[in-house]
């Protein structure tokens, strides 16, 4: 008992990212290697201090800590049983945990997760235990397989046809939308699940989805306390298989193959950088790096628990020397000192590991080559240096967020920090550089030289990390009725089985204690979730970083529908947005955008002189035709065909407006005249009801207006919002303005903003017409030019049109694509004012 709660106290006192080494063994009858050879270029030390560090045979002089390591003879249940198994017990107790096992390929990730005829991974175990626990404290398990591809799509293993996997947030927890969970009650029910993931992880891609060569396989075991009628989830635990890391320079094949590397290493460093945040008790945690990330969100922050087993080739391999150094980075707690100047961890930690692949591989050389000293403070410095310019340089962008100058040159800024350049700003930084600078040359001779060599054992041992990726489910697996080994059954020893209820009572006060900040924290993130509705408040960067704070998630019972699909049509899905957003490859987040727009929006005077000059003298007969004939529907759409493309089509009503003009037909009186005769300056008036904020609604009008109420309004630019605001809401009104009024109305405009509101409401449909109309029709590169759309979501949008010939058919179903309606409806308003800004200009 005591040792039990011990356990239980450790999971929660101990560390949140625990980092440990797993060698793998030569004894696989799979494989050609000599059972007899042994693990020569791995050394594992441990410190006086027990601090265990490991260093590699070719490059001797470089040590990466880690909290321990598990030599090749030390099989799954050993690994399972020091650090899954306490695991196990907490998710009862409602702490989430995530084992990831990463590493260079062939390095053995698999053999652990998943298990082999021999032995069982550490998920099969895992679930052995589960069900065993869960049956005892009435709770049930469930389990849903997922797979993240190289394109950063998630799909739904059990469930391979269904729609690609959206991760919502819902008052800051994480909810999925088309993930299936299987309740399991056997070991037997659990590997024919298994089994079905793993043919759909290994078999053909779904229309649609490009091949996954790479992919990582995800777990998410549900552990739901059975209420009456209701599943409440109790907790979570993942297990992640990751796909192997290949330095994409040694990848021999097509382009394809190198992008796809590069792809599938970003999603790798996304998840070591946010185990390395987590670590150092990072106040931004970057989870939105990687969909993976995203999907794990709510099990690696809070009071969640992290085994990150960095799996090692037992013969040599960069790769593997380089995964150990980027999951060393995570040892680095704040509480410990580094170990020494030839810690790598030391040198390191501070380094976020960059995604643009050339510098990531610069990056990798400048890790995994032996330096002297000098050379690694020089980096050290280096790392530093830059990351602090960068804070700085954020920090100034927030400043400067009302404009848009200077968001581009704070964001220009930023790059340049990214260089020594920007180290020269700072006197410090001059100093450092000029030390870096003077080791720079013998640091890239030593790094060539070092290449070489590798490149040489390289050669030798290609044997090794050539193997992989056959067929990955463990011949036990198939056995489907296949019995639980007796190897497994000494797992369930008394201590194990009623770890839950004694950790009920004796862990009682450490875990409401626990509790009690999860109370504090889910005050916070109520208040934040009121403000995640503003998402699009132009000083973004503050709710984001707020947002990604940590410790601000705790154990939690939620309640779960049987199906992961959100139940709640209208949940809040700004937190998927923006993920979307900011993985965008090309465009930049609409929340930036709209910055963008707000900054010029902002800029307008309150009170606008429109010079008398530059008012528009409209053709009293061009009015009168389009006005007595008004523009059909299908007169627009002949336009749209006559373009050469969808592209040109939408470019043209935004810019030219092209004579829309639908709005003069349909025009009513809606709004409140004495607001408008009473409004103190054009821009109040504008705002009041310039885009459906009016203080009166159309509805409210019950009679039409007169001609005279119009004209004695007191100025044009009175009069022009009167009209506005009619030409705006016309489709709301039920009764029409009489034609008459209408064509007064029209020829005695005089200013660019009667004009342009008059036209503004069927421009603006319009808008949003062509703008569906390109997401249902426009080539690849044709998307990418609209607003929020970029390379990821571009082939997520041709995917939707694979499947349903015109998926988009008003701006709700934007909301597939992870856009709600209201984002952008909000955009076409501030596009609106923009356009009437540019109106202004060039007339
Ligand atoms: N502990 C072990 N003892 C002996 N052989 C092992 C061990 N672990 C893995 N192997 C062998 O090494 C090879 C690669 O293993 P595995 O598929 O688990 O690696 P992986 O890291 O998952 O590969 P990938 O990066 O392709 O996903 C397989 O042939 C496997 O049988």
């Amino acid at each position: 008992m005591a040792s039990t709660q011990s356990a239980f106290t450790e999971t929660i006192t101990g560390p949140k990212v625990r980092v440990v080494a797993k060698v793998r063994g030569f004894s696989d009858p799979d494989t050609n290697f000599e059972t007899s050879k042994t693990v020569d270029w791995v050394s594992v030390n441990t410190e006086n201090s027990g601090e265990v560090t490991i260093s590699f045979k070719e490059q001797s002089s470089s040590r990466y800590s880690v909290d321990y390591c598990y030599n090749e003879h030390e099989d799954n249940e050993v690994i399972y049983s020091k650090e899954v198994k306490h695991l196990v017990s907490a998710a009862f107790e409602g702490i989430n945990s995530t084992v990831i096992a990463h590493g260079a390929r062939g390095s053995g990730k698999t053999r652990l997760i998943q298990g082999s005829l021999e032995k069982f991974g550490l998920a099969m175990l895992a679930i052995s235990e589960f069900l065993s626990v869960a049956e005892k404290n009435g709770k049930s398990i469930a389990v849903s397989f997922y797979e993240v591809d190289n394109q950063d799509h998630a799909a739904d293993l059990l469930n391979p046809e269904q729609s690609p996997i959206l991760v919502l947030e819902d008052h800051g927890r994480i909810q999925f939308k088309g993930l299936t969970h299987t309740t399991v009650k056997s070991i037997a029910e659990f590997q024919n699940l298994y089994i079905t993931a793993c043919s759909a992880h290994t078999a053909a891609p779904k229309k649609g989805f490009e091949r996954a060569r790479r992919s990582h396989l995800g777990l998410i075991v549900h552990v739901f306390a059975q209420n009456e009628s209701i599943n409440s989830l109790v907790s979570k635990m993942n297990f992640v298989d990751m796909a192997g890391y290949e330095d994409a320079r040694r990848k021999n094949g097509d382009a394809s193959g190198v992008a796809e590397n590069n792809k599938v290493n970003k999603s790798i460093y996304a998840l070591l950088n946010v185990c390395h945040a987590l670590s150092a008790n990072e106040s931004r945690v970057p989870f939105r790096e990687s969909k993976l990330t995203r999907m794990l969100q709510d099990s690696l922050r809070g009071t969640s628990k992290v085994l990150l087993v960095s799996c090692l080739n037992p013969s040599f391999c960069q790769d593997t020397v380089y995964m150990l150094s980027l999951a060393s980075r995570s040892c680095q707690r704040s509480h410990r000192t580094p170990f020494g100047s030839t810690t790598k961890t030391a040198s390191s930690t501070r380094q976020t590991v960059n995604f643009d692949s050339t510098k990531k591989i610069a990056s990798s050389a400048r890790q995994t080559v032996t330096l002297n000293s000098s050379k690694k403070s020089a980096s050290s410095v280096r790392q530093t240096v830059t990351l602090d310019s960068t804070k700085k340089t954020a920090s100034l962008v927030r400043q400067t967020v009302l404009t848009l100058d200077s968001i581009r040159k704070s964001a220009s800024s930023i790059r340049q920090t990214k260089t020594l350049d920007s180290t020269r700003k700072s006197e410090n930084s001059v100093r450092q550089t000029k030390t870096l600078d003077s080791t720079k040359k013998s640091a890239s001779s030593e790094r060539q030289t070092v290449a070489s060599v590798s490149a040489k054992k390289s050669a030798s041992s290609a044997m090794q990390f050539v193997t992989i990726r056959k067929n990955k489910i463990p011949k036990s697996v198939s056995a489907s009725t296949k019995e639980l080994p007796c190897s497994i059954s000494h797992i369930y020893d008394e201590e194990t089985c009623v770890v839950a209820k004694k950790s009920e009572v004796q862990g009682r006060k450490l875990f409401d204690e626990v509790s009690h900040s999860a109370a504090k924290a889910e005050k916070v993130d109520s208040s934040l979730n009121a403000r995640s509705e503003v998402e699009l408040d132009p000083i973004v960067e503050k709710v984001t970083s707020f947002e990604d704070k940590e410790d601000m998630h705790a154990p939690y019972i939620i309640n779960y529908s049987k199906d992961l699909s959100i139940a709640n049509e209208g949940l809040n899905m700004n937190k998927e947005n923006n993920n979307l957003m900011e993985n965008e490859d090309c465009s930049p987040p609409i929340s930036s955008q709209l910055r963008e727009l707000q900054s010029l929006v902002s800029s307008t005077p309150l009170c606008m002189q429109l010079p008398e000059e530059k008012f528009i003298a409209l053709d009293d007969d061009q009015i009168s035709t389009e006005t007595a004939e008004p523009r059909t529907p299908d007169t627009e759409n002949l336009d749209v065909l006559n373009t050469k493309s969808f592209w040109e089509t939408f470019n043209m009503h935004r810019s030219g407006m092209v004579n829309s003009t639908e709005g003069t037909k349909q025009r009513t009186l809606d709004i409140e005249i004495r607001d408008v005769m009473n409004a103190k300056s054009h821009w109040e008036t504008l705002n009041m009801h310039g885009f459906g904020i009016g203080t009166k609604s159309s509805t409210e009008v019950t009679e039409p207006r007169t001609l005279d109420i119009v004209m004695n309004a007191k100025s044009s630019w009175e009069t022009c919002n009167l009209h506005g605001s009619g030409a705006k809401n016309s489709t709301e009104v039920t009764e029409p303005r009489t034609p008459d009024i209408d064509i007064r109305d029209v020829m005695s405009t005089k200013s660019p903003w009667e004009t342009f509101n008059l036209h503004g409401s069927g421009v603006k449909n319009s808008l949003v017409k062509d703008y569906l109309r390109i997401l249902n029709t426009a080539e690849k590169d044709e998307l990418k030019k609209l607003k929020g759309i970029g390379e990821k979501r571009a082939n997520y949008i041709l995917e939707l049109r694979k499947e349903s010939p015109e998926p988009f058919k008003s701006l709700g179903d934007l909301k597939d694509i992870g856009l709600s309606e209201k984002q952008v409806s909000l955009f076409f308003s501030q596009y609106y004012h923009i356009l009437f800004k540019f109106a202004l200009l060039y007339n």
